[in-house]
């Protein structure tokens, strides 16, 4: 039955414009939303808290496994870690950093399968990572790489993290963006990709609406 529900994955590096395309597909369409990357970073900070190195593949396995993690929805939406609001919290490049390092552990990605594969719910569902077509759901009717130049990524980034009042500088966030896409796109398991059957868009010269008419044009002209 799961299998039937329909899913468009939006895979691709940091800073793309995955997340914004995402939410703003799935609220067009009427779909449900997963921000996998923020159950990666979710899990650092839960290692963080409770002091697991993140070289310790077994115990992050079993951290990921007994993580209380629940996505509120609604207009003032919350991201609840054992009943702490960690919406601030994970946004944050040394997060990002850490959820990728921690992230290239298979264990620890067997570990979140489940978790990831529970948001496959009707009407459907917009999935946002690295791996969700190639892997996560494999069996996705639509799938789209976003990509975008890394300049753009890490400039995008930076205005971001300033409007939210968070203090970075450009030349430090624009290594630390290709550090953390190398580490994704080298990885053993799930390394970042283009599905075969993906539709690839790169970002770099359109605007936020552009990318989201795009996105949608592969679900309506299917
Ligand atoms: N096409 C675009 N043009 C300009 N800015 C964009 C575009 N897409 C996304 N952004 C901005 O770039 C930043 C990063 O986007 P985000 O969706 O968080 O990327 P990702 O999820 O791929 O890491 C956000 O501030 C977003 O508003
Ligand atoms: N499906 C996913 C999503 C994220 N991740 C990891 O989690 C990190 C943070 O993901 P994110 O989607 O929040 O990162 P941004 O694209 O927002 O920078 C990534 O660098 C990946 O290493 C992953 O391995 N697989």
């Amino acid at each position: 039955m799961q299998d039937t529900i329909p899913v468009l994955t939006i895979d691709g590096p940091s800073g793309a414009g995955k997340g914004t395309t995402a939410r703003a597909v799935a609220a067009r369409l009427g779909w449900n939303f997963l921000d996998s990357g923020a159950i990666y970073r979710a899990l650092a900070v839960a290692a963080m808290d409770r002091r697991v190195s993140w070289e310790d593949e077994a115990a992050l396995e079993a951290l990921a496994e007994s993580m209380d993690l629940v996505f509120e929805a609604g207009p003032a939406p919350r991201i609840l870690l054992w009943n702490n609001d960690i919406g601030r919290r994970i946004l944050t490049e040394e997060c990002g950093n850490l959820a990728s390092k921690m992230a290239a552990f298979p264990a620890v990605r067997r570990a979140l399968l489940d978790k990831q594969r529970s948001f496959r719910r009707l009407p459907g569902l917009v999935a946002d990572g690295r791996d969700m077509g190639t892997v996560v759901f494999p069996d996705a009717p639509y799938k789209i790489f976003l990509t975008a130049s890394a300049e753009v990524r890490a400039l995008r980034r930076y205005n971001q993290l300033k409007e939210k009042g968070i203090d970075v500088s450009l030349a430090h966030l624009t290594e630390e963006i290709e550090e953390r896409d190398r580490r994704d796109r080298e990885r053993q398991t799930a390394p970042l990709r283009a599905a075969e059957d993906a539709v690839v868009i790169d970002s770099s010269d359109l605007t936020v609406d552009e990318v989201i008419e795009a996105c949608l044009s592969v679900v309506t002209s299917h």
